[in-house]
């Protein structure tokens, strides 16, 4: 983990680098560089290339705006004592402080853009430090990074991926729950005021997914993401598709990706995705702990 920020973020400093991160910095700069160099590899080798029976999960979860990466990243962290850390999130911090970078990002993000690769991979990389220095963090299960092939490849540069989930739904419910999504502006817990429910057609099969409502204290706080109407959605969906499809077909090359059609809401969907991830008997254990 160590060996992970320490390269993540000299990938994005290009400051008191080593040779192999000053490379991937380098190849961020360039559309047509190629994949981070033999070196870059090496050096990730030693440094944090441990197996993974002697280490925490390393896992990715890929997904369409509003498919539920954050709800199922999150349950699974918990479920597995290791971080979840969303890429989004870190941005959403950034944007409330009154850091320098914050009304940069707040035009990128409410138009629906990506962020450059060097802003993302350094926001990630102070994250991965303070987890580590702070609560001795190991392992991750990343929510929105990496979201675009070059961001993939600097990532697989530096350390190994286990394994990704790519969650799966249909667009016209994507939009709906994207715009149902709420934010209680007090506690920080996410909701979703949509009830989705769409019968089966053109071979997509029906859902259901009951809508997650706030409790009382909650009701009369509850935010709107500035990138939650329909217009910037839409053009979030444009960009997934464009930039973060191509990050599945690269973990797919690798053999690591693992696709979940989601069959309904989380009562439908958790059980079958704990079954796929062969971990129900982690979450018996824990509940028969509790
Ligand atoms: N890995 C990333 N690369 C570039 N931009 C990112 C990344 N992760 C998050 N962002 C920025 O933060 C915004 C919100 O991210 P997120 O909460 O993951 O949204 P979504 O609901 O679309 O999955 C994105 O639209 C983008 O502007």
């Amino acid at each position: 983990m160590a060996a992970v920020q320490r390269l993540l973020r000299a990938a994005a400093s290009g400051g008191a680098a080593t040779a192999a991160a000053r490379r991937c910095m380098t190849s961020l700069a360039s559309e047509h560089a190629p994949p981070p160099p033999a070196a870059a590899a090496a050096a990730g080798e030693r440094l944090s290339r441990r197996p993974a029976a002697e280490r925490n999960v390393q896992w990715v979860f890929l997904g369409s705006p509003g498919v539920g990466k954050g709800t199922y990243a999150s349950r699974l962290s918990r479920l597995l004592g290791v971080p979840h850390i969303a890429t989004g999130d870190l941005v959403r911090d950034e944007l409330a402080s009154t850091g320098p970078l914050a009304a940069q990002l707040a035009e990128i993000v409410n138009q629906g853009k990506l962020v450059s690769d060097e802003i993302i991979i350094n926001l990630l990389s102070k994250r991965l430090k303070k987890g580590e220095e702070d609560q001795g963090e190991s392992g991750f299960i990343l929510d929105g990074f990496p979201r675009t092939v070059k961001q993939a490849e600097i990532l697989d540069g530096v350390t190994d991926i286990d394994m990704v989930v790519n969650l799966k739904l249909r667009e016209d419910v994507l939009i709906e729950k994207c715009l149902g999504r709420r934010i209680c502006g007090q506690c920080g817990k996410n909701f979703n005021l949509a009830c989705i429910d769409v019968k089966g057609e053109n071979g997509l099969p029906a859902i259901y997914m009951a809508p997650l409502l706030p409790p009382n204290n909650c009701m009369s706080k509850l935010i709107t993401r500035a990138d939650d109407t329909e217009e910037v959605v839409k053009n979030r969906l444009q960009i997934y598709n464009d930039m973060s499809q191509p990050v599945e077909d690269f973990y797919r090359g690798q053999g690591k990706l693992l696709e979940f059609d989601l069959p309904g809401g989380i009562p439908e969907s958790w059980p079958k995705l704990l079954h796929v991830l062969n971990l129900e008997d982690q979450e018996e254990l824990k509940l028969a702990a509790a």
